[in-house]
């Protein structure tokens, strides 16, 4: 009996045809890039000068150091890259950013550091002869974590995120952002309930504009901003957990109930003791348990505010 799944294919070229590729048409344009026209380099008034022009959402692979273990660990960074635009220019070359990532990269240097990212920003508001050029690299961080009691390790991440702005004239400005997890368990609960207390995982995400002098060879600010959330929160979060760390987590969260609104009280005490932080904005939201809803609250503050 013939076998109705087996098809006579034609070969890929006519198979391509077949679903609607077509022969090239005539060529008028050049081909040779001295040849093209430079539209974005076309010189005249454009009305307006434009703050931040370029590409986002470049994955790229990335170094990351810590001062904690993994203290070198690749991940991937999604880069947003900027530059200003002077009213007389039509526009930014686009193809240098890729560029010299690409060059970085290939000279074995691009790691996601304070200096590495001063050097990028500036070389790029050279090659691209504009005055402000501004770079952001999302990645995830991972930091070993050990069972309070067995000791046993496994690893934890939190997103991070950072932020340098270049102009020529007044030099950088450093913006950092981490997002981490927490255990928070509800006082409220806990103060009514006969037995147990309701409990949840929380997400403190802090943005911190760094002051001018600050050093990342003595501070890691990941690991200053992950210490902020976890150290107020009601317990840690871990990756393994025997059952004598998970009586240790459950009696240390009981022990130190913690609303939103405490969360972000004792994370801005936190953050305004840190004499490199200039500005921050914190945020708690915690995946409530007894809800299908979240609980949200955050607190902005400049310390230039009280000077
Ligand atoms: N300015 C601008 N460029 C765009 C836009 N959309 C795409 N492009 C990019 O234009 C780039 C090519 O322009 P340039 O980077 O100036 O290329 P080029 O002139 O050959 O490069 P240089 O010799 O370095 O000046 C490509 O990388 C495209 O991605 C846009 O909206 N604005």
């Amino acid at each position: 009996m013939k076998d109705e799944r087996n098809v006579s294919l034609p070969n890929k070229a006519e198979r391509h045809k077949l679903f609607g590729s077509v022969e090239p048409g005539p060529r008028s344009k050049p081909t040779k890039k001295h040849e093209m026209p430079d539209l974005q380099n076309t010189k005249q008034d454009f009305l307006f000068d434009i703050d931040h022009v370029g590409i986002t959402n470049v994955k790229h692979p990335v170094i990351v150091n810590s001062h904690v273990t993994p203290h070198v660990q690749t991940t991937i960074g999604t880069f947003y890259m900027t530059s200003s635009v002077n009213k007389t220019h039509k526009g930014t070359n686009m193809s240098r950013f890729t560029e010299l990532l690409n060059q970085y990269y290939e000279n074995g240097e691009l790691e996601v550091s304070l200096a590495f990212l001063k050097e990028f920003t500036a070389e790029l508001s050279h090659r691209l002869e504009q005055e402000e050029t501004t770079i952001t690299v999302e990645f995830p961080w991972f930091f070993e974590r050990r069972g309070p009691d067995s000791d046993k390790p496994g690893m934890n991440h939190a997103d991070a995120k950072v932020t340098v702005h270049y102009h020529q004239t007044s030099g950088y400005h450093y913006t950092v952002s981490l997002k981490g997890t927490i255990t928070t368990l509800c006082p409220c609960s806990k103060e009514i309930s006969e037995y147990s207390a309701h409990n949840q995982r929380g997400n403190v995400s802090m943005e911190a504009e760094l002051t001018g002098d600050f050093d990342e060879t003595t501070t890691d600010w990941k690991l200053a901003l992950l210490e902020a959330a976890e150290s107020n929160a009601s317990a840690r979060i871990h990756p393994v957990l025997k059952r004598p760390d998970e009586k240790m987590v459950t009696e240390q969260a009981y022990e130190n109930p913690r609303f939103v609104e405490d969360m972000v009280r004792l994370v801005a005490a936190d953050l305004y003791e840190m004499p490199f932080i200039q500005k921050f904005t914190v945020t708690c939201q915690n995946e409530e348990s007894i809800h299908l809803h979240d609980a949200i609250a955050t607190i902005t503050y400049d310390k230039s505010w009280h000077m």
